[in-house]
C-alpha cells in the first residue's frame, strides 16, 4: 500500500515536471485532442516555464533529462520509434542529452576499492577526477602502477535503488494508462516499458558493457578502419569498468580535426564502413554512434567508445539487410523484392511487383545526391511506411539498426557536406553479398535447409502424439468459451490514483495521437 502510494507520487512528480515543460498534451496537438485532454493541457501549461524548446520532442527531452536516468532510457527509446510517434518529435526527442554533474571523486574512490576490495594507492599511480559523468555512471582516467592508462567507469552510487523504483512507478503508470485511455495501446505502454527496464537492468552491470566491447573487438576486424579499445578484466566488475584510454581527438571537436589535417569525407566513410562492417559481417554493432563516443587519432584511426548498448543482427536479418541496401544500390529492385518474398517477410498474398515498385519510388529519388540532398533518416522513414503497407513486421534490432544509421549519418553530415551515406555503404554491402551468394554462401544454405529437414522429422513422432492427444482432449470436452477474469488495480485504487497519475497516462495519449 505505502509502496503503491510512493509510485504514485513519483508519478504525480513526472506529471509536474512535464507540465512545466509543456509536454503534457502540447499545444501542437490541441486539434487533435478529445475535449477533457484540451482543457488538461491548458491547465498545464499555466505552470510551464517560459524558456522552452519549440518543438514538442526537444520539450519532452528537457522534461525526462530532469526526471534522471529512467526516464532518459524511456526517452531514447521512444526515440527509435519514428515509426509510431512521427519524425519530427523523434527528431527532437533524439536531442536527449544524459550528461550529470560529477559525485564527489572521494566516493568513486570509495566504490572502486568496495568493489575491488584493494585499496587504489596499491594498484595505481594516479587516478584522475570524473572527465565525464551521465546519469548512470562516470569516467576516470588512471594510471595503473605498472604503466596502463586506463579509462575507469564507475555506476553512480545508489542508482540501482532509484532506477528499482522508477521502474515500478513507470510499470504503474502504464497500467494506468491502457486502463484508462485504451487508445495509447498502440503504443503497447506495458510492452514499452519492459523494453526500458530490461535495457536499464543490463547497463546496469558493467561486465556485460565489457564483454559488449570485447565482442566488438573482435567484430572490428571486419571494419576496414575501426578500432576498440581494450577490457582491463583485473579491474572490471558488476559496477566498475576498466579500459584502456584513447588518447584522441572526439569527433565534436570539428575544428580540431580540421586543424589536424584529417580528411572529414575519409572519416565519414570509415564511420559508415564501420557500422555496416560489424553488422553485416558479424552481426553486432555499436548502437550508440553520437559523436562524443567516437574519436580519431592526427593519423586518422577511428575508435569509439561507450559499449552500453549493443545492436545485434540474425543471420537472416543480415540479409534483410545488404538485400535492401543492395538492391538500392544496384537498382535490381525486383531481386530485392524476391528475396523478401523468399525470405517471408512479406507475406505472400502481396504481389512481388508491386513490393518492386514501392522500393524503387523510395530509391530512385536518392542517386546521385549527397547526404544533405537526400537524408537517410527520410528514405527510413518512407521504409517504415512500406513496411506498414505490405504487413511487414520490423524487428526490433532492425529498428535500432535504422535508428543507429540515422546517428551515424548525422555525424558523418557534422564532418562533411559532401558525403554520400549510400556511396560510403556500397564495399561493406558488396563484401557481405559477394561472400553470401559466392560458393561459400550457397554452400551454408544448404546446410542450412539439411538441418532443419533433419530436425522436423525427428520431431514428427512427437509431433504426431501430441495432435492424437489433443484430438482425444477435445472429443472429451468441447472447446467452451472461457470465463473472463478481471486482473489489475481493483477500482477505488483507481479513483485515488486519477489526479496523480493523468500526466504520465496523459503523456501516453499525446504520443498515440501524434
Ligand atoms: N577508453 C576511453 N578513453 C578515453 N576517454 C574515454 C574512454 N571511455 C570513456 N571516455 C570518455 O568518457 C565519456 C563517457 O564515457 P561513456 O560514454 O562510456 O559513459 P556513459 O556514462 O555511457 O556516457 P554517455 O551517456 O554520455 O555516452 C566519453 O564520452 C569519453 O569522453
Amino acid at each position: 500500500m505505502f509502496r503503491t502510494l510512493g509510485h504514485i507520487g513519483r508519478l504525480g512528480r513526472a506529471a509536474w515536471t512535464l507540465a512545466r515543460h509543456d509536454a503534457i498534451f502540447p499545444r501542437e496537438y490541441q486539434e487533435s485532442l478529445p475535449a477533457p485532454a484540451r482543457v488538461l493541457g491548458r491547465v498545464a501549461r499555466l505552470v510551464a516555464i517560459r524558456d522552452r524548446a519549440s518543438n514538442p520532442g526537444e520539450r519532452l527531452a528537457r522534461a525526462l533529462e530532469e526526471l534522471g536516468p529512467s526516464y532518459v532510457k524511456f526517452g531514447q527509446v521512444l526515440a527509435t520509434r519514428a515509426d509510431v510517434i512521427g519524425a519530427e518529435f523523434a527528431r527532437g526527442l533524439a536531442r536527449l542529452q544524459d550528461k550529470m554533474a560529477p559525485f564527489p571523486d572521494g566516493e568513486a574512490r570509495a566504490i572502486f576499492e568496495r568493489e575491488l576490495s584493494v585499496p587504489i594507492a596499491q594498484e595505481f599511480a594516479e587516478f584522475g577526477p570524473a572527465v565525464a559523468a551521465a546519469s548512470i555512471a562516470q569516467v576516470h582516467r588512471a594510471v595503473t602502477k605498472d604503466g596502463r592508462t586506463l579509462a575507469v567507469k564507475i555506476l553512480r552510487p545508489d542508482v540501482e535503488k532509484r532506477i528499482a523504483r522508477d521502474i515500478a512507478a513507470l510499470r504503474l503508470g502504464a497500467r494506468l494508462a491502457e486502463g484508462l485511455f485504451p487508445k495509447s495501446k498502440r503504443l503497447e505502454p506495458k510492452a514499452f516499458v519492459e523494453t526500458v527496464a530490461r535495457s536499464l537492468t543490463l547497463e546496469l552491470d558493467l561486465r556485460l558493457e565489457a564483454a559488449s566491447a570485447s565482442e566488438l573487438k573482435e567484430a572490428a576486424a571486419a571494419a576496414q578502419n575501426f578500432f576498440i579499445p581494450e577490457v582491463d578484466w583485473r579491474y572490471t566488475t558488476k559496477r566498475v569498468l576498466a579500459t584502456d584510454w584513447i588518447e584522441a581527438i572526439p569527433l565534436t571537436d570539428t575544428a580540431r580535426i580540421q586543424a589536424a589535417g584529417i580528411d572529414p569525407l575519409k572519416l565519414s566513410a570509415d564511420i559508415t564502413d564501420a557500422f555496416l562492417a560489424t553488422a553485416l559481417d558479424r552481426g553486432v554493432f555499436h548502437a550508440d554512434m553520437h559523436a562524443g563516443n567516437l574519436f580519431v587519432t592526427p593519423e586518422g584511426r577511428l575508435w569509439a567508445v561507450d559499449f552500453g548498448i549493443m545492436g545485434r543482427l540474425e543471420a537472416a536479418e543480415r540479409r534483410y539487410l545488404a538485400l535492401i541496401l543492395h538492391g538500392f544500390l544496384v537498382k535490381d529492385y525486383d531481386a530485392a523484392a524476391e528475396a523478401h518474398f523468399m525470405a517471408g517477410y512479406v507475406p505472400e498474398r502481396h504481389s512481388k511487383a508491386d513490393f518492386a515498385s514501392a522500393l524503387r519510388a523510395v530509391a530512385e529519388p536518392i542517386f546521385g545526391k549527397t547526404a544533405s540532398e537526400v537524408p537517410m533518416s527520410r528514405v527510413l522513414m518512407q521504409l517504415f511506411e512500406i513496411t506498414d503497407l505490405f504487413d511487414m513486421h520490423l524487428q526490433p534490432q532492425l529498428v535500432l539498426l535504422q535508428k543507429t544509421m540515422v546517428q551515424a549519418e548525422g555525424v558523418c553530415r557534422s564532418l562533411s557536406d559532401e558525403h554520400n551515406m549510400w556511396k560510403a555503404s556500397a564495399p561493406a554491402v558488396e563484401r557481405f553479398m559477394k561472400r553470401e551468394l559466392g560458393p561459400e554462401g550457397i554452400a551454408r544454405d544448404v546446410i542450412e535447409d539439411l538441418r532443419r529437414l533433419r530436425e522436423s522429422f525427428r520431431k514428427l513422432p512427437e509431433t504426431l502424439e501430441n495432435l492424437t492427444e489433443a484430438a482425444a482432449r477435445l472429443k472429451e470436452h468441447p472447446l467452451r468459451e472461457p470465463a473472463r477474469k478481471r486482473r489489475g488495480v481493483p477500482g477505488w485504487v483507481f479513483g485515488a490514483v486519477l489526479g496523480a497519475a493523468a500526466g504520465a497516462g496523459a503523456l501516453w495519449a499525446v504520443l498515440a495521437l501524434a
